[in-house]
């Protein structure tokens, strides 16, 4: 599939410019989405050091996940999860069991996770509204967090949630509170602690193992149960998570030329997923028709989990 649009450029320096400062409810409007300047806690986005009562959770979180996501724990997630022989249920389903989970790892939601699910799906379809696979992209984006429940493991939140990032190479410095990474064992083997590690210049992403979570786990399931979306959804779903990449830059020599397309339609997702990000509730009966029709056209009924 190729790709025709431009690279935005909300992350560029002139952001101040393009952030506006907005109340909540002007989220819901119609028309192109509004970034707003600020999370529902008063703070900037993504802003880790800032005193909230979320600050200190998040890091706790982030030296946990640094230090046991090693090359060896994430090649064996991915040989047990990719067996898929865990739970068979429908995309629906899933979107249920998110209302009991919650991710430790961000500091600009507290919400059950139904509700950001929703609303990146619908402030999607605002502005996209003829795109109807990255709408569903939305709504199944962090589905994989799942993961956190019983019947899928019980993974602990180290495991499943927060930024991902390679594995095989060196972790990179924009990578947040990247100090805990002295704690990990491949910071200190030389196979793995170099710029190309295992890997080699343009080998494409998909032959670069990322550390294990939501993103490569609901990646696994959509492919492996045949999804007829295309494979810039499959790409935006697999590494919405790798803001190393996607905002900061780094690890692009590990790129081939597929995954520069679709990266294009990574940025224009992470717009979405990031910025709405708020109180604003969505009424899910409401918008319930419209995406299980969308779930009949891309998925089977039932799906391997
Ligand atoms: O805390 C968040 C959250 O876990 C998101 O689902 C994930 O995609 C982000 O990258 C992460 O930073
Ligand atoms: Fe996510
Ligand atoms: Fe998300």
């Amino acid at each position: 599939m190729t790709i025709l649009i431009d690279q935005p450029d909300y992350f560029g320096s002139d952001v101040e410019a393009k952030t506006v400062a907005v109340n909540e409810r002007e989220l819901v409007l119609d028309g192109e989405f509004v970034i707003p300047h600020a999370n529902s806690f008063g703070h900037t986005f993504r802003d880790y050091d800032a005193e909230s009562e979320r600050r200190e959770g998040v890091e706790n979180f982030y030296r946990k996940n640094h230090i046991y996501q090693s090359f060896d724990f994430v090649k064996k997630m991915r040989e047990e999860y990719g067996k898929l022989n865990r739970v068979e249920m429908s995309i629906w389903e899933c979107c249920e069991l998110l209302n009991e989970v919650v991710d430790e790892s961000d500091p600009d939601l507290d919400e059950p996770q139904i509700e950001h699910l929703l609303q990146t799906a619908e402030a999607i379809r605002k502005e996209y509204p003829n795109e109807d696979w990255l709408h569903l992209t939305g709504l199944i984006h962090d589905l994989g967090k799942v993961l956190l429940l019983p019947s899928f493991g019980g993974l602990p939140q180290w495991a499943v949630v927060g930024d991902t990032y390679p594995v095989g190479c060196r972790f990179d410095e924009s990578i947040v509170h990247n100090k805990y990474f002295k704690e990990n064992p491949d910071y200190y083997n030389s196979a793995y602690n170099t710029r190309y590690g295992i890997y080699s210049e343009k080998c494409g992403l998909n032959n670069v193992m990322m550390s294990w979570g939501h993103d490569d786990y609901m990646y696994l399931v959509a492919k492996e149960n045949n999804t007829t979306l295309p494979s810039a959804a499959l790409f935006i779903i697999r590494y919405h998570s790798f803001y190393a990449l996607h905002r900061e830059g780094a690890y692009k020599h590990l790129m081939n030329d597929e995954d520069v397309e679709n990266l294009k339609w990574l940025h224009v997702f992470n717009k979405f997923d990031l910025y709405s990000k708020s109180k604003v509730r969505v009424d899910v009966e409401e918008v319930k028709p419209y995406y299980l029709s969308l779930i009949e056209k891309y998925f089977p009924a039932k799906l391997k989990w």
